[in-house]
This record gives C-alpha cells, structure tokens and sequence, in this order.
C-alpha cells in the first residue's frame, strides 16, 4: 500500500476511538515517533494539519486541557519537523526539587519546553550559570544537555506561567512559626501566593499540580483560591509529590520506585490526570505511574516520610540498647534487615535523621491527626521525632561526659556538617544541633565539610529553628557569626590540636583519612566521636584514640558514664 496512504489509515484508526478532546494530546505524545521516521512525512503533516488543524482550533476551543500549538517547518530534506505540537511547563520554584525534576523532565521529553521560574534572583542567575545553585551528582551534565534548548531557568514568573499548559508548583512549605499550629502546621503562605499570581496571569486553561509536600487537602484550598479568581479560565488540581532523595536525585528521578499521581475523579480530573501521565510516560514505565485520588496522592507523601523516618528512629533507639548491653546496632540492623518482609534499606543508625524535609512532614502530619480528632494516632509520630532529638542530645552528651565533663575552651573538631553525604545541603542536618549542644558548653569548633561554606555555617548555627525554610531574600540576611566557631578546607586543619573530633556526616573522604597522622597531631587522651560509624573502632583503638560510635560496644573509657540525654 502506498505509504501516505497507510500513514492516514494508520492515523485514523489510532485517533477513531480517541474523544476531540484527547486528540492533540495523544497526536504530540503518542503520534510523533510514528511520524517522524518516515519519509512520506511532509505530505502526510500536511495532510495532518490541513485535515485536523480545524479540529484542534475547535478543541483549543471548547476543552479544559489546553495545549500549545505551533506551525511545523521543515528543513533540508523535508523530514525533520523541528516545532511540532508542543506542550509548555513551567515550575515555580527553582529548588533542590524544581531544578532537578525540571531538568530531567526536559532531558527526557525534548518535545516539550521547560522553563524554571523563582522569585530569587540570585537563584536563577546561579542556574543560568556555571556553578549551579545546588550540589547533586550528575545534575550539571543534564542541565547542561537541555539549558538554552527546551529549558529556561527565568525570574519572569508570570510570562512562563501564563504561557504555560502544566504549573508545576514546587515552593517552600515551612512549618508555622506563629499564630494556629505554630510548631507543626505547614506555612502556605508561599503556595498561596504562587496559587492567586497564576490566577491573576493565566488567560488559557491550565493543569496545576502540586509538587511541593502540602497537608492533605490543600488542593481543595488552592481550587477554591483558583476558581474564585478564574476570569472563565478553567483549572484542574493535580498532586504529584516528589519522592527523590538528595544526594541521589538524578538517579531517582531516571528510574522512581513510582511517580504517583493524584487527581479529581471527574472527566476534565481523570483527562489532566492523562496529561501528566504521558509527560512521565516518556522515561517511566507504565506500571511504576500510579493514579489515585488527590488526597490519597497528597497523603502517601506525608506517609512515605513518616515511614522512612521511622525506621531511622527504630534504629536509633535500639542503637541505646546495644551500648547499654552490649550488643552492635550494625549486626542487629544486618540481622533484623535480613528478614525480605523488613529489608535492609535505611536501618543505618545514626546520630540523628536531618534534611529539609522528615521533621517538618511528621510535625505536619501530627498537627493534621490533632485536627482530626486523633491524638493517639498523633503521638506515635510525634514519638519518632521526639527519639530523633533524644538521639542528637544523648551523642552530646556522651562527649561532653567522656571530656572530663566538661569542653569549656576546648577545641573540637567537626567532620561534616550537611546532613547527609553527596549534599551541601544542611538544612535540619544534626550537626547544627550538636554544635550548638557543644558551643552551649563553650567548646571551640573547628568545622571541615567538603561542599558546607563558612557563610553557610555561620548562618545556620544562628539562625532560629525553621528560618531556614523560606526563599533566600526572606531569610535574615546578616546573622551576626558565633566566634567559637571556624571553618575550614581540610579535616587534618581541624583536627590539629583538637582535644576531640567528631564525625557527622558520612562523606567517604572521612573512611580514609590516615587517622595516625591525626592521632599525632592532637592532645592526648584523644577522642573519636562517630557518628555515622564510618570509622572502623578497634583500628582506631589500636592508634591510641578512645573511640565513641553509635551503638557499639563501648570503649572501657567511657563505660561507667552517664550515656542518656
Ligand atoms: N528537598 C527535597 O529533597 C524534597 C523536597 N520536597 C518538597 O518540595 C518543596 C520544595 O522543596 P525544595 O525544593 O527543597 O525547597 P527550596 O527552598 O530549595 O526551593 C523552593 C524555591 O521556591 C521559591 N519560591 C518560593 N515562593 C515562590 C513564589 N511565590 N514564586 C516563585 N518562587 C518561589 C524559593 O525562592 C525557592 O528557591 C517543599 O514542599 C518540600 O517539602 C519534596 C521532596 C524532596
Ligand atoms: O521529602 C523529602 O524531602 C525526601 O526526604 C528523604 O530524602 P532526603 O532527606 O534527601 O535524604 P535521606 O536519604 O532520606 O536521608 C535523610 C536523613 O536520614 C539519615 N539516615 C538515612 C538512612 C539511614 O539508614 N539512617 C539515617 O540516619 C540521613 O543521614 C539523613 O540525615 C526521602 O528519602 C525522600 O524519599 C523524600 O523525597
């Protein structure tokens, strides 16, 4: 048969039981790779927009998923169509989750147009050049493949809202510090904003979608802000909460466990559902996309945190019990792991979980189970955090009880600083709590984190608990710095002359440090305080150092100390 004409058959058998409003859809998503590797592709696109441009008018017209359409040219041989149907997201907010997630979405999806939006110049400008704003392995290789081509990192944020068909939303979501709920409940009020900007901007129909980890039910909050400022322009609310961890961001975001979306259960809810899905579709298998309800969607976040942190705090809690018996929290993480129904993933103890995220997502999933009625439910999770800070107070207290009672004027040295490795991120990281448990004792630091600058330091050790979590311009500018405490490029610089040092993050560089060297160059007795048992204790012991690591076997030293917070 002739090829035109098997391509048109091809192409109404596809599209016959495909409703109008589905159409354009399924023609940039699905059709394209069909096309595109023929070559009666010119007659055929021509026949294809001569034929159904009419249709797509109409269905610009009349459906509540808009999508953006531009003329197609062809060059050289007539095969190459470089615009096609193209749809345009945009992202508000231009953080460790929306640059990423952005990026990938643009790397694998070349047919659509990105652009990455923020209110933080400064932001922006650090993603538009070469030293992008966050550390994350493998994160510059894909941004730099797709920047310039289809995607855009601008402060413009309503030029790329109103063009947009998809808004990702993903800006900061605090906890409160004042007023109902403060300590617990999530601050909105950026999410707020962001809803009635779109509101007053958008001229087309457009498919919201949260990306930030909201409450449950905040889509019903944002529909409402949405639709009482809609000027006939119609909405649909989807969420999609990001699961990726830092650190390994990109390769979670190549190959999620899942990617999970959540969306109204009526036709236009069900449609954009649809939408979202063949964005994802291009790199996720099917089976791994799931669709649920939006409050589903919006609680499995909230679920998945507490859950993850649960493990850490379980762990965390045994890691007590095998100092006080006697028994190595590795050997009983690598024994209860072995069972296929527990697993052994995240049952590494530690000297506390961090990050930007597992405190406030249980705080806020405590405040939602308190307004619910359901305290009993509240006080399990509110348990988890209470073990995290019990853990972070009691390796505090172990160095201050080991030191003779006391760190006053002496100096220690501080291995890592963000909260956990491959991140410069130290949002929540335990060693702010630590350091400011030591500096509380008048101990002086010296800190080496391999990506944590000295500004970055200093900010965190005075800033006030959850300050942190607001866009840079918001955040108090010039804190005044703790004078107890320097910063510096190298762990051998902080450890000399150092009555103590202490592990807290688990950078690989700390495993291989020749802790001979270190041994030599400190007062003795010297101590070692891991965190993050990196270090291997008896080698260490053989060196001459009295070595504290979570949940071992205690050195005789440090045996009939006080070990609780
Ligand atoms: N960091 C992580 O690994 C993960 C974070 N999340 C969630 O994603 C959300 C964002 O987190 P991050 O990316 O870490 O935060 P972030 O602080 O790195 O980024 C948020 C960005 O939003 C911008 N922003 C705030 N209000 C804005 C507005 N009205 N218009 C334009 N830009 C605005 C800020 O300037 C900031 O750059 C939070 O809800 C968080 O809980 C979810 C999964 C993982
Ligand atoms: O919502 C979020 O923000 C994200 O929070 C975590 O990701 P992240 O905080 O980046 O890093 P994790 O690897 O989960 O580590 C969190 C903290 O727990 C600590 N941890 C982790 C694992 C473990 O076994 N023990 C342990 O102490 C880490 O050192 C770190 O301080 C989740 O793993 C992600 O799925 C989620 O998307």
């Amino acid at each position: 048969m002739e090829m035109l004409l098997k391509m048109k058959l091809l192409f109404i058998n596809k599209f016959r039981s495909i409703q109008l409003n589905n159409l354009t859809s399924n023609l940039g998503f699905l059709f394209y790779p069909t096309i595109k590797r023929n070559s009666d592709l010119k007659l055929f696109i021509l026949w294809v927009f001569k034929e159904i441009s009419p249709l797509t008018q109409l269905h610009q017209k009349t459906t509540s998923l808009p999508f953006s359409f531009s003329a197609t040219s062809f060059t050289g041989k007539g095969i190459e169509i470089r615009e096609r149907i193209m749809v345009k997201i945009c992202c508000i907010g231009a953080g460790y989750v929306g640059g990423p997630t952005m990026a990938v979405i643009a790397l694998k999806c070349p047919a659509i147009e990105v652009a990455v939006v923020d209110i933080s110049v400064s932001r922006i400008n650090a993603w538009n050049s070469d030293q992008l704003p966050i550390y994350e392995p493998g994160l510059d290789d894909v941004v730099k493949s797709c920047r310039g081509k289809n995607l855009f990192f601008s402060t413009d944020v309503e030029k790329h809202v109103a063009e947009a068909d998809i808004i990702f939303v993903s800006v900061n979501t605090p906890t409160k510090t004042r007023g109902l709920g403060a300590g617990k409940a999530a601050d909105l009020t950026y999410w707020e904003s962001a809803a009635r900007m779109i509101a007053d901007v958008s001229k087309s129909d457009k498919i919201v979608v949260e990306k930030s980890t909201v409450p449950v039910k905040t889509a019903e909050a944002i529909e409402k802000i949405l639709t009482h400022n809609s000027k006939g322009v119609n909405y649909q609310i989807l969420s999609n909460p990001e699961f990726l961890a830092e650190g390994t961001a990109i390769e979670d975001l190549f190959a999620p466990d899942r990617v999970l979306i959540g969306g109204r259960e009526t036709l236009d809810g069900q449609r954009a559902i649809k939408a979202l899905k063949a964005v994802y579709a291009h790199w996720v298998p099917e089976e791994r996309i799931l669709c649920t309800n939006l409050w589903s969607a919006e609680l499995s976040k909230l679920a998945a945190n507490a859950f993850l942190a649960q493990r850490i705090s379980s762990v965390n809690a045994m890691s007590a019990l095998c100092e006080a018996t006697g028994a190595d929290v590795a050997e009983v993480s690598h024994a209860v792991g072995k069972d296929t129904r527990i697993g052994h993933k995240f049952l590494n103890a530690s000297v506390g979980f961090g990050g930007s995220c597992f405190q406030k997502d249980i705080l806020n999933l405590v405040y939602i189970c308190e307004c619910n009625g359901l305290p009993e439910v509240a006080n399990y999770w509110k348990q988890v955090i209470k073990v995290n800070d019990y853990q972070k107070n009691r390796f505090v207290n172990r160095i201050v009880s080991s030191m003779f009672n006391t760190v006053s004027g002496k100096k220690i040295a501080v291995l890592g600083f963000a909260f956990k490795k491959d991140t410069g991120d130290t949002r929540e990281t335990p060693a702010i709590d630590v350091c400011k448990g030591l500096l509380g004792d008048k101990a002086h630091l010296s800190i080496y984190d391999p990506q944590v600058t000295e500004e970055q330091i200093q900010r965190d050790l005075s800033m006030n608990k959850f300050d942190w979590d607001h866009p840079l311009h918001l955040q108090p500018m010039s804190p005044s710095s703790v004078k107890q405490v320097s910063v510096v490029w190298d762990a051998y610089e902080a450890a000399k002359g150092a009555h103590g040092l202490c592990i807290l993050t688990e950078w690989d560089e700390f495993k291989k440090l020749d802790y001979k060297k270190i041994y030599d160059s400190m007062p003795k007795p010297a101590f070692v305080f891991d965190g993050r048992n990196v270090v291997n204790p008896q080698k260490l012991r053989e060196i001459g150092f009295i070595v504290y690591s979570i949940g071992k076997p205690l050195d005789s030293w440090l045996k009939d100390m006080p070990a609780v917070a």
